[in-house]
């Protein structure tokens, strides 16, 4: 980094006389690949003449070996380039009057030179050249010493070449010439700095100079023998392995208990929760916290200290990232505190936002919170698209004679209707949010919602033309804080990320743009006892946790026997309430119709091939017991809050871990338990069994049904394949009609 940013330093601040001659010195270190190291800020747009210097390619070795002399010492290119810097420590002479190089003169020729006085420039101790305005006689005197240089450096390549050509030849011998070629020392027959009798100055000079030398000299060599890499590192750093260091918040993270029930706390002993809330959640038998609950719920409530408005002095609060497994009640622990932070509200305005990636989350979220809200005066709208967008507008915003006012005070949405409200619905707003929650935040950030949650905060912080309107209540881009950014009061923007299988990827991260985020997790390594009373730690590369009561087992199986399978689970083993995910929408459809024709078995099909309202009424009916098997593709897969199942049969292997997680997370929910069976085709097993070690997770049984299980299956199933094969063809045919 010190050597880069040396580099950028000259390049970046030198003129342009100088990077040519840095070009000259340094183009040994191929100045293609400097200026590929370089840092941004040095791709920053240059004048004209710097830019034509440095998109001039740096001539070959050859090239440069061939005119080297010429290049330096020719008068006529000096007469051509009289202000050219020198490479001369003496004082500036006299001679020639001083004569700032004319514009078009500069242009693409190396000329202009550094500050006066401005010192040779080190690179890892190399001197890049000592660059300052001199005089004629200056010149004269650099003109020679360049020119003895160039001599000296050619003969000492020549020498080099054929050292290597030796060296080859004589294999057998050890410590050959390479090292000394390389260091710049007299090679064999090489020659050393001329002891011609230029003082002690010139001395000094060339020993100063020596490594700019040995750079040349290196330079060559690799040309002659290019590295693996196209990238050349200055200094020693390619030999150290860059090491990545997770930033502090990822690295000491929040830690939340795994166990729900051994880790219950009573509502009345987390802090800062009012008592009507307290009530509510009486009321809806809510009595204990879940850990992750009683951890997060104070944070909020902590951060949102002074109501919705930034804290005294600029304070802005931290953002919150929350991973906690699947079922362990992340949803309460944003609603409740969100509800009573915005409970004193007077003015209705958008100040809480939810995003979900699918309706059915959002409607589920909206849920919990008019639970909540209810009789609060609080409002929650859902927009989700399931009402026409006109409808949708009427719910969010009403026009009045002194303007538009809103009538949300909290939103849950997915994000493509939202996003059609912000840039298309009149006196819509989100200047006042104060809560952005992005639940299910890893898929939220993952695909195209990415860009949604963008133009959010970029309507959160929209300046608006109305400059009447709320004055009082500022918002600024988050910056530094000032005097006159703190004399408002300010709304800030808090993050709140929610998910079961949140990423830890920085960079990914990053895009989010958090401040100063909080992690909450309950991925971490746990300390077991074992027999002999040592302690040992478990699960150090886990990635993600799973709830505590949910077993796990994969029976391994080929394509024929997945439906005799599927079928042996429900009627010969006597599953009940049983979520069964595949991979499409036509296999779900394919299943549902086979179990269907096989008969015995109360089965329905969930995916988007069916309309909202049907979908709605089948996620009813399974919770209420009425369905044994759904078959649905992964739109239920995350999130989905269903009451009581037992099982989750994976029909198809997931592609994904966090696929994985979520499915099985569909069971085992707040502390219960349940069973997950991955139905894994032997060519899949050994990917399947390497993803999950990979996640961390390796308590699944394997789980083998022998073939004399399904036997008293088989005949009923081919009796239902050809009832299947009837009803296709007379759907066919009806389609055709
Ligand atoms: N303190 C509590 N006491 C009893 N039940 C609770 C409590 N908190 C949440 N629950 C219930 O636990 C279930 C799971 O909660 P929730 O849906 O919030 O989980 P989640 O962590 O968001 O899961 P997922 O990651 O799958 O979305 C819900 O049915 C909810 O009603």
């Amino acid at each position: 980094g010190v050597a880069l940013s040396a580099v950028g330093a000259v390049v970046g601040l030198c003129p342009q006389g100088d990077a040519a001659l840095l070009g000259r010195s340094v183009s040994g270190l191929g100045a293609r690949r400097l200026s590929a190291l370089l840092p941004s800020a040095f791709s920053r747009p240059l004048p004209l003449s710097r830019q034509a210097a440095r998109a001039r390619p740096a001539p070959s070795g050859a090239f440069r070996r061939r005119h080297a002399a010429s290049l330096t010492s020719s008068p006529r290119a000096r007469a051509a380039r009289p202000w050219r810097s020198s490479a001369s420590t003496g004082t500036a002479g006299p001679a020639a009057p001083r004569r700032p190089p004319a514009a078009g003169a500069r242009r693409g020729v190396p000329g202009r030179t550094g500050p006066v006085g401005a010192g040779g420039l080190c690179l890892r101790g190399v001197c890049l050249g000592c660059f300052r305005y001199g005089g004629e006689e200056e010149r004269e005197e650099a003109g020679a010493e360049v020119e003895d240089r160039a001599r000296v450096l050619l003969e000492r390549l020549r020498q080099q070449a054929k050292a290597r050509q030796l060296k080859k030849q004589q294999e057998a011998q050890p410590e050959g010439g390479g090292e000394r070629e390389l260091s710049g020392g007299a090679g064999p027959g090489g020659a050393g700095p001329s002891p011609g009798g230029e003082g002690k100055r010139r001395r000094q000079r060339e020993s100063e100079e020596q490594p700019c030398e040995e750079l040349f000299l290196a330079a060559s060599e690799e040309e002659a023998n290019p590295p693996a890499s196209s990238l050349m590192v200055l200094g020693d750093y390619d030999s150290k392995p860059v090491q990545p260091f997770l930033p502090q918040w990822l690295a000491r993270p929040k830690l939340v208990q795994k166990r729900i029930k051994d880790n219950l706390i009573p509502i009345g002993d987390v802090p800062g929760i009012q008592p009507r809330l307290l009530k509510k959640l009486q009321m809806n038998g809510i009595e204990s916290f879940f850990p992750v609950q009683a951890e997060v719920i104070p944070a909020i409530l902590q951060s949102a200290s002074n109501g919705y408005l930034m804290g005294q002095g600029g304070y802005r609060p931290r953002d919150i990232c929350v991973s906690a497994p699947t079922g362990s009640g992340k949803t309460l622990s944003f609603v409740i505190p969100i509800v009573q932070v915005l409970l004193d509200r007077v003015v209705c305005q958008v100040r809480a936002l939810v995003v979900l990636p699918t309706k059915e989350l959002a409607q589920q979220v909206s849920k919990v919170f008019n639970i909540y809200t209810d009789g609060t005066g609080l409002k929650v709208v859902l927009i989700t698209g399931q009402k026409s967008f006109a409808k949708e507008q009427e719910m969010l915003v009403q026009k009045k004679v002194t303007g538009y006012c809103s009538l949300a005070d909290i939103i849950v949405a997915t994000p493509g209707r939202l996003t059609d409200h912000i840039s298309q619905t009149p006196g819509f707003s989100l200047m006042q949010l104060r809560f952005l929650i992005v639940d299910e935040a890893d898929r939220m950030i993952d695909d195209m919602h990415q860009n949604c949650l963008n133009q959010i905060v970029k309507a959160a912080f929209q300046v608006e033309n109305d400059s009447g309107s709320n004055m009082l209540f500022q918002r600024t881009k988050p910056g530094p804080i000032t005097a006159a950014s703190s004399c408002y009061p300010q709304i800030p923007l808090q993050k709140l990320l929610f998910s079961a299988t949140l990423t830890q990827d920085p960079e990914k991260l990053q895009q989010l743009d958090l401040f100063q985020p909080r992690l909450f997790t309950s991925v971490y390594s746990e300390k077991k006892t074992l027999g002999d009373g040592t302690e040992t730690e478990q699960d150090t590369n886990k990635k993600y946790t799973l709830p505590e009561g949910l077993s796990q087992c994969y029976v391994p199986c080929d394509l024929n026997s997945k439906p005799l399978l599927l079928l042996h689970f429900m009627l010969t083993m006597k599953f009940s309430r049983v979520l069964c995910f595949t991979n499409s929408r036509e296999a779900s459809h394919r299943l549902f119709l086979l179990v269907q024709a096989f008969g015995g078995v109360t089965v329905a099909e969930f995916s988007s091939r069916l309309p909202p309202n049907e979908r709605r009424r089948t996620m009813k009916e399974f919770e209420q017991g009425k369905i044994q098997l759904l078959i649905s593709t992964d739109a239920t897969a995350r999130g989905i809050d269903i009451k009581g199942v037992n099982y989750v049969i994976n029909y198809d292997a997931p592609q994904f871990i966090r696929t994985y997680i979520h499915r099985v997370g569909r069971t085992a929910r707040a502390g219960e338990v349940g069973v997950a069976f991955s139905l894994v085709l032997r060519i899949q097993e050994r990917r399947f069994l390497r993803m999950l070690k990979d996640a961390g997770i390796q308590d699944i049984k394997k789980n083998p049904v022998k073939g004399n299980s399904l036997k008293p299956l088989v005949q009923r199933y081919e009796e239902a394949l050809c009832k299947l094969e009837k009803t296709v063809k007379v759907i066919e045919r009806g389609k055709k009609i």
